[in-house]
This record gives C-alpha cells, structure tokens and sequence, in this order.
C-alpha cells in the first residue's frame, strides 16, 4: 500500500514514513492510493468477533506488509488492553432508532483515545526499528492533547509537546494535559484559539530546516494513522446493527473532520452506509458548507462544545481530494484561496459527489443544553455536550428502518459544568482520573506566534541531538 499526497506534489511514500511525517512535504495530507474492498461475506464475518480482531482485519491492508502480523496483533491488543469497557466501544440504544457509539472507555475519556493508544505503539515501533527519535507537535481544542500525552508519556524515542488555546479548554481536559510529570511531555498554552495553534503546527512542518532538526512528527489527524484506527468502530457498530444485510446511517460531531472521514473511508472500502451526518456547534463552516458549496471562514465562537470550536477542519482537504478525482492542482487551488481570502468555492460535480455521501446540521448551544436534559428525561442518559450536538443533529435525519449510530465522542465528566448547568446532574470522573485533579500542573504559556514556539521546541526537545 502506497500513501499519495492530496496536494499532489510530496513523495510517494509507504505506511510507516508516512505514520513519522504527519503532514506531507508539500502541505498536504496523505491519503492510500486505494481503498481495500471489503465484500459482504468478508464485513459479516466481524459479527460478534472482539474488537481487537476486527481491529487487525481493518486495519492490516492498509500497513502494506511493513510491520509484521504478530507485532500488528500485539500491539492492537495492548493498545485497548487499557479500555474500561470489554466490548471497547459498546452500543448504547438511546430511542428506537438511535445509538449512541459510546467512544469514550480510554484513558482520557474521548474517541481520541481510540486511535493514540495504537498511534503511541506504532510510532514507537517504527522508531525503535529504525533507532531514531522524534518531535511530536500537536494541537488540540481539549481532547487530543490529553489523549496524546497519555499515549506518549514516559516514551523513550518521542518528545511530545502540545499546543493548546490558553483558557478555552475545560479544567478536566486542562489537567490532563498539565499534570503528566515525565519529562519528554510538554504543555503549551497560547494566547489563541484552536486555529492559531493548528496554523502553528502546520506552519512548523512547512520550515523544513526546523522540521528536520527536531525530527518532527504529528499526531493529530492530519497523520493517516490516526484516520485508519477509526475506520474500526464504523465497521463493528455498523454489523453489531445488521450490516451488511442492511445499511446504517452515522451523525458524527465533527470539527477537524477527523472522524467522518473515517466513516467514508469505511463506506469507499464497502460499508454499507446510507448518511454519514456532520454535526456541528454555532462554529459552522462544514453545515454552510454543505449547504452553499462554498467553505467560508468566520470567527471562531466559544461554545459549551469547546472540542468542536474549528473553522479550519483539517481533513476536509481529504475530502476534497475524492470529490475532486484525487487532482491534486485543484485541491492546491482551492487551499491556496483559503489561505489568501479565507473562503473558496467547490466545483458543482464536486460538491454533488459530497452531497451524495453527506449531510450537515448544526446545533447551538441553548438546544446543546435541552438536548442533554430532554435525553436525560427521556431514556435516563447522560450526553456530553458534544455527543449532544450528535443526539440533535441525528433527529432531524432519522429514516425508518435505518439505524442511526450516533458517535458519543467525550465522557459528560470531561465537562462537568456544562452537563450540571444543562441537567442539574454534575458527573463524576472515574475514580482512577480523580487523583488527578489536585495535582502539581506544569505549562508553559506562549504568545501565538510559530518562532516562539519553534524556539520553545529547540530549547528543550531532545531528538534535535538525533544521531541520524
Ligand atoms: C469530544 C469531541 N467531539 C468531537 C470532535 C470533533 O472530531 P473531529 O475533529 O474528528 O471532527 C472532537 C475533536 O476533534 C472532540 O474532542
Ligand atoms: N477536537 C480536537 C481538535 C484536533 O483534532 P485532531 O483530530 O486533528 O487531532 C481536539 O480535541 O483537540
């Protein structure tokens, strides 16, 4: 299996060069050249097989023969080894027609953690075999960071620092980011939002002396090997619900479009899927989008949602480059006029191959609220506000004899004043977090600016010493 770039202009490369890149060489993201099909027989016989077989059934194709079967096995059956939940990622029915995929059993308590327990296995794989280290840059809105600092922590070949918006993440996603007290973990708060430290990322892998000095990798979901974890939960949701024999439709609360990406990916590989729903807050772009043909930024609101708070989704590229034929000119096109103006339009044949997989609804922050005390009332769960923004967004598409599976992206504890001021319930963190909210926290505050951030990396990175 061989990874192209969506700008069309970086190298070629195998699974585990891209899976050390991040992003491409020429500011694209990697996608495979081809999509492995999977036939009925072969998605029917997921049914009632453990997450981690599945895992290694979805998941191998796409390795192409560089990491050997029995390390893929070992390493997919440690990574979920630390989920609180047997079935990994359980099926919750929360109305007649409607599921919640409950994604939040990891460590850190969002989906996130789905895909950085393996990416934190994998990478120290490749790098073990291949004796070097890295730099892991990431940038989160709350959720990632923490997730990929519990991947990282304590990893000898990896220093991992995260950049995140200084006071728009919820105290829990805060600490779990601050308090890890090894000393290859990095926290860095900028005086931004989300997109300013995503542009900083992406800014930093585009200095390419900087990029090579410090051995500098990613982890958020412009790397392929965090996309290619979450195909898994499409497949064993979609069967526990009766596909192949019949077609299931998600709602994904979507910002970086990480992980309805990974639903179509599990649709072009032969899941039978009859809407793949974007769900988003009052930060919009991907809803209008859908609606106008034409990705136009605003300004970035504050929401009870914060993990949702994007206008710059990442993996639309990915999109982008299916629905316009993988050319990569076209796609360059349309990321250059995002970057001078901020908006660009899609080709009408584009748009309709978008159209044909997707819908869009968007949610605002009183209907978060009475969504999470409405599904409370009325089948006695507890939503987080992102998942709620599913919950809502799902209503308005439900098609009978479809089920609808609902990805539940965050624990309601991660968010505990939002959900309390929504429901009067105040959730509590699984006792084995609790310690971790008195503990020492340790950050470093920045200005948004990508020099001050590459200066706080050189000083205190150590695979700039990389003896390559
Ligand atoms: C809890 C939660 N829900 C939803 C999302 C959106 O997911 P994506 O960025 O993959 O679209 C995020 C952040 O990514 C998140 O942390
Ligand atoms: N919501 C995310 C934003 C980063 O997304 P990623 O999937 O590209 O890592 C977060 O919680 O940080």
């Amino acid at each position: 299996m061989k990874y192209f770039s969506t700008r069309g202009e970086a190298p070629v490369l195998g699974f585990s060069d891209v899976l050390l890149q991040g992003l491409a060489r020429d500011g694209g993201l990697y996608l495979p050249e081809t999509w492995p099909q999977f036939d009925a027989a072969k998605i029917a016989s997921f049914a009632g097989k453990p997450y981690e077989d599945v895992a290694f059934e979805v998941i191998q194709p796409f390795v192409g023969g560089e990491i050997s079967d029995a390390d893929l096995q070992g390493m997919i059956r440690d990574a979920y080894a630390s989920f609180r939940h047997k079935a990994v990622t359980p099926l919750v029915q929360i109305a007649p027609n409607q599921f919640v995929l409950e994604l939040f059993h990891g460590p850190t308590l969002a989906f996130k953690d789905v895909a950085m327990q393996l990416l934190g296995r994998l990478m120290d794989h490749v790098l073990t075999k291949r004796g070097l280290r890295a730099t892991i840059v990431g940038a989160t809105s709350g959720d990632t960071g923490g997730a990929a600092i519990e991947a990282f922590r304590g990893r000898e070949r990896t220093d991992i620092f995260i950049l995140f918006p200084d006071g728009r993440v919820s105290p829990v996603q805060r600490r779990q980011m601050t308090t890890p007290s090894e000393a290859n973990v990095h926290a860095l708060a900028l005086e931004g939002n989300f997109d300013d430290c995503q542009t900083i990322v992406k800014g930093m892998f585009n200095n390419f002396p900087f990029r090579d000095r410090v051995a500098l990798s990613g982890v958020n979901s412009i790397n392929w090997a965090r996309i290619l974890a979450q195909i898994v939960y499409y497949f064993v949701s979609g069967v526990a619900l009766g596909a192949p024999n019949r077609k299931v439709s998600f709602t994904v609360p979507t910002g970086n479009f990480g992980d309805i990406f990974a639903g179509y990916a599990a649709m072009q590989m032969g899941l039978p899927v009859d809407q793949l729903i974007v769900a988003t807050n009052v930060n919009d772009i991907l809803a209008r989008t859908l609606a106008t043909g034409r990705y136009e930024m605003k300004g970035v609101t504050a929401t009870t949602a914060p993990s949702m708070d994007i206008q710059i989704s990442s993996n639309f590229e990915r999109l982008l480059s299916e629905a316009s034929g993988r050319d990569g000119d076209a796609v360059r096109r349309m990321m250059s006029q995002l970057g001078q103006s901020g908006s660009f339009t899609i080709d009408d044949e584009a748009m309709a191959k978008i159209r044909a997989a997707f819908a869009a609804g968007r949610c605002g922050i009183e209907e978060t609220a009475a969504t999470i005390a409405g599904t409370l009332e009325e089948s006695g769960y507890l939503l987080d506000p992102h998942t709620a923004i599913g919950v809502h967004v799902a209503k308005a598409h439900d098609k009978p004899g479809v089920p609808m599976i609902v990805l539940g992206t965050a624990h309601p504890a991660k968010f505990p004043d939002a959900v309390e001021a929504a429901c009067g319930i105040r959730p509590e963190l699984p006792p084995q977090l609790q310690p971790m909210m008195s503990a020492q926290e340790r950050q470093t505050v920045l200005a948004a600016d990508q020099k001050s951030v590459e200066r706080h990396i050189e000083d205190h990175a150590r695979a700039v010493h990389n003896e390559v």
